[in-house]
């Protein structure tokens, strides 16, 4: 049985010094309660992923799912196509995170043919892929190195394949900046968060995680030769983009 998930009260006493975010155990075991509080429209995005999923991937074909977390990507894929038809590597840096995802993916899904594992997705070979899924993933690697994984990303996929990335977003135009980022705080105190706890919780996430813009991604993945790059989704400063490897000539 997998261990029981909590809710998020990680940062609800007022702490000294704040000390940088990390995906360890304490977060592993509020993990599902955390994102779905923190970030607008996630439950729809997982959906839409195996939705797309079963779009785009060919009968046989292979998905990526990086920075898989607690796995709930490759379980929405897991919920739309059938065990035998594709195969799938979900990886994350947090072993953490791995050794709780294969819990629940055990309990749920134990015909797929899905290997978790633990690794840098900065560093790892990549098979060819039909999909590829970076959800919340990219913001947290050192803006330096995004063009290179992004590249490599690129290059995995088969013709016709699809890279599915979400993120948190920041506005060039300072009035939607900041009207934003004061949305979506509101929208965490809407879900029960403190003052306290959202702003705790920002200090921790300041240097770990850098958001990039929109155009920013998209520039990004098209100079990657990646084509009909198209935001498909945005719930407050959160959007989520398709980009497609084209087509063989
Ligand atoms: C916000 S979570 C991703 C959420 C998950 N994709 C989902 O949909 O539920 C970010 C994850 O990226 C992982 N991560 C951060 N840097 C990484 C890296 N260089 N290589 C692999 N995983 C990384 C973290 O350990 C964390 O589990
Ligand atoms: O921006 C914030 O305040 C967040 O809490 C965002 C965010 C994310 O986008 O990954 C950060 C860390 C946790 O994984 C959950 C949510």
């Amino acid at each position: 049985m997998p261990e029981p998930s909590y809710r998020d009260a990680l940062f609800t006493t007022p702490l000294d010094e704040v000390a940088s975010f990390s995906f360890d155990e304490q977060v592993v075991q509020c993990f599902p309660d955390m994102i779905r509080r923190s970030v607008p429209g996630y439950g729809q995005i997982i959906g839409m992923i195996g939705v797309v999923a079963k779009r785009f991937v060919p009968e046989g074909g292979h998905i990526h799912d990086l920075g898989c977390s607690l796995g709930a990507c490759t379980l929405a894929i897991c919920q739309q196509l059938p065990p035998e038809a594709f195969t799938l590597d979900a990886i994350d840096l947090s072993p953490a995170m791995i050794a709780r995802a294969r819990d629940t993916l055990a309990s749920h899904h134990p015909m797929h043919r899905v290997q978790l594992r633990e690794g840098d997705i900065r560093y790892i070979d990549y098979a060819p892929s039909d999909m590829i899924v970076l959800n919340f993933t990219l913001q947290f690697l050192p803006p330096e190195e995004r063009d290179a994984v992004i590249a490599r990303l690129a290059e995995a996929l088969k013709p016709g394949g699809v890279l599915v990335l979400s993120e948190k977003v920041r506005f060039d135009n300072e009035d939607a900046e900041r009207l934003l980022f004061d949305l979506h705080h509101d929208f965490k105190r809407a879900n029960g968060y403190s003052d306290m706890e959202i702003s705790q919780k920002r200090s921790a996430l300041e240097d770990v995680m850098i958001t990039d813009s929109i155009s920013t991604h998209i520039d990004r993945l098209e100079r990657a030769g990646l084509v009909s790059v198209t935001p498909w989704f945005q719930h407050l400063n959160f959007a989520s983009l398709l980009a497609f490897k084209p087509e063989a000539a």
